[in-house]
């Protein structure tokens, strides 16, 4: 007899959210910095509950709104990136790459543990975030979370996690 697999996804208008970014590709290509209308969708696996639910749509859409929200109307700036070194004072944060600076205000500013700013890295910070933040409610018996961000109409980065040992 086949296994039933379940699965919840969330995809909102709400998740959609505004934010600018620039990565490097090619090695030493830098792009400028630019922005995005970037979507969000989030997927659980696991067993039925006594609800009869993965888990509940309601719940994993707060906690992936409460990240997309994080995200909004800022600059997504990376923290462990070789070469665009950022660093921040009281006010300011300055990115640099080679012998380009950006400067913005603090509160502008997103600074992800990633080493890239690519829709993949996003897509992995909001998994593993989403995943903390409702590991109580949901319990262990997920199998695993995953996120897709898009950046551009239909160019998505996905990130799937074990929901254990994260
Ligand atoms: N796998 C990935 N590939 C690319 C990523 C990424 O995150 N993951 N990111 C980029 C760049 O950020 C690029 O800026 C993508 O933006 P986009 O607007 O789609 O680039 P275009 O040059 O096509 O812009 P148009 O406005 O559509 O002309 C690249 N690859």
């Amino acid at each position: 007899m086949t296994q039933a697999t379940f699965r919840v996804d969330v995809t909102k208008e709400q998740f959609v959210f505004s934010a600018a970014h620039f990565i490097t590709f090619a090695g030493d290509i830098c792009e400028r910095i630019h922005g995005h209308n970037y979507a969000v969708r989030a997927s659980v696996e696991g067993p039925l509950d006594e609800n009869r639910y993965v888990v509940d749509f309601i719940a994993l859409r707060d906690a992936v709104l409460e990240q997309t929200t994080r995200l909004d109307h800022h600059i997504i700036l990376p923290q462990d990136h070789a070469e665009i070194k950022v660093t921040s004072d009281e006010t300011e944060t300055t990115a640099r790459f080679r012998d380009r600076r950006w400067v913005f205000p603090n509160d502008d500013c997103v600074i992800l543990p990633v080493i890239n700013t690519t829709a993949e890295e996003i897509a992995r910070v909001i998994a593993e975030r989403v995943r903390e933040a409702t590991r109580a409610k949901f319990g262990d018996a997920l199998t695993w979370i995953e996120v897709a961000v898009d950046e551009n109409c239909g160019q998505w980065g996905v990130c799937r996690l074990p929901w254990q040992n994260g």
